[in-house]
């Protein structure tokens, strides 16, 4: 267990007798981005919440540990070991950006000096610099997520809760975030990141879990979550009719289109699956002209699994 930044055994969270959390495993490795998907109000803030020891657990949870730390012996240790940011902000409006990072700096007990040089520090490394003499309340969405993790960085955590970072971004800051978040983890850091952005997923996550009805309906890599649903299809085409009919015979199970001669099977687009193709048209003589290879996308996932089929789909590529 020593090199998981975070590992949770049946976490568990009622309120009432609405179960929240209903018996979730997670086991994120030190140094990875590790992402929690689901609907809105599946639970993920509700497990940021209290792997950052901001709420317990129920007592029926078994054991969670983040940093080495146990939950439920040593709070005060995670607190120290960690950073949370996203939906609860730490910036103060009312105060300049520079103001809010000494505040954070006097908070971690820094010395004076040391509080100045890791603040400018900081501010340079997120392009805050020109705007540190401005009230926080002046900047832009982007700057003010900017800020919020420069802040929660003033305390050096090896790992960091983002709950839905780039919410209400627009596209060039959301993109200027992820670098941030891939800099992170490159600097050792563990990110726990929730978002409702399934492309962020993709692009960041080195694991992706997925909240359904209090527990994980599936849990991988983003491309391991690909393969398991339905949808992911091969596609040949030909530019011979009488290859194109030979073809549509001898593989069965397939989807035609006559007018440019294409065929469409369903396949997991596996190595395995695309070998069988093969060699079932190369023991017919069969040469097909193109083939392409289309896996579903993280939203076909999420979509299936969480049975929101009727939601609309966002592009994720
Ligand atoms: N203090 C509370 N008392 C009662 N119910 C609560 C409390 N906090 C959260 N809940 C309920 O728990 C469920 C999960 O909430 P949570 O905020 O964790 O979801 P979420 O996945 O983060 O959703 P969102 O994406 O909308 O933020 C919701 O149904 C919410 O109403």
């Amino acid at each position: 267990m020593t090199d998981l930044a975070i590992a949770a055994n049946g976490l568990r969270k009622s309120y009432g007798d609405k179960t929240v959390l209903d018996g979730v495993d997670l086991a994120v490795p030190e140094g990875t981005i590790f992402s929690l998907l689901g609907p809105n109000g599946a639970g993920k803030t509700t497990a940021v919440k209290i792997l950052s020891t901001l709420i317990s657990p129920d007592p029926t949870s078994g054991e969670i540990r983040v940093g080495g730390h146990d939950l439920a012996a040593d709070p005060q240790a995670i607190r120290a070991a960690i950073g949370v940011t996203g939906q609860f902000s730490a910036v103060d409006g009312l105060i300049t950006g520079e103001e809010n990072m000494l505040l954070m700096a006097d908070l971690h007990h820094l010395p004076k000096r040391e509080g100045r040089r890791v603040a400018a520090g900081l501010l340079e490394r997120f392009d805050l610099t020109d705007a540190a003499k401005k009230p926080a309340s002046t900047y832009s969405g982007g700057m003010k997520r900017r800020l919020d993790i420069a802040m929660t960085l003033v305390g050096d955590p090896r790992i960091i809760f983002l709950d839905e970072p780039t919410t209400g971004l627009d596209p060039r800051a959301r993109h200027s975030m992820w670098r941030i978040i891939r800099d992170l983890v490159t600097g050792g850091v563990t990110v726990f990141l929730t978002t409702q952005y399934l492309e962020e997923a993709d692009e960041l996550a080195d694991r992706i879990a997925v909240l359904h009805n209090g527990t994980l309906a599936a849990e991988g890599t983003a491309e391991e979550l690909k393969r398991i649903v339905p949808g992911g299809h091969v596609r040949l085409r030909f530019t011979d009719p009488a290859a194109y009919r030979n073809a549509a015979t001898a593989l069965g199970d397939i989807t035609r289109d006559d007018d440019i001669l294409a065929l469409q099977l369903p396949s997991d687009g596996s190595q395995r699956a695309l070998r069988a193709i093969l060699d079932r048209l190369d023991t017919e003589g069969i040469e097909a002209d193109e083939l392409t290879v289309h896996t579903p996308d993280l939203d076909d996932v999420f979509f299936a699994l969480t049975g929101n089929t009727d939601q609309p789909k966002e592009t994720a590529r």
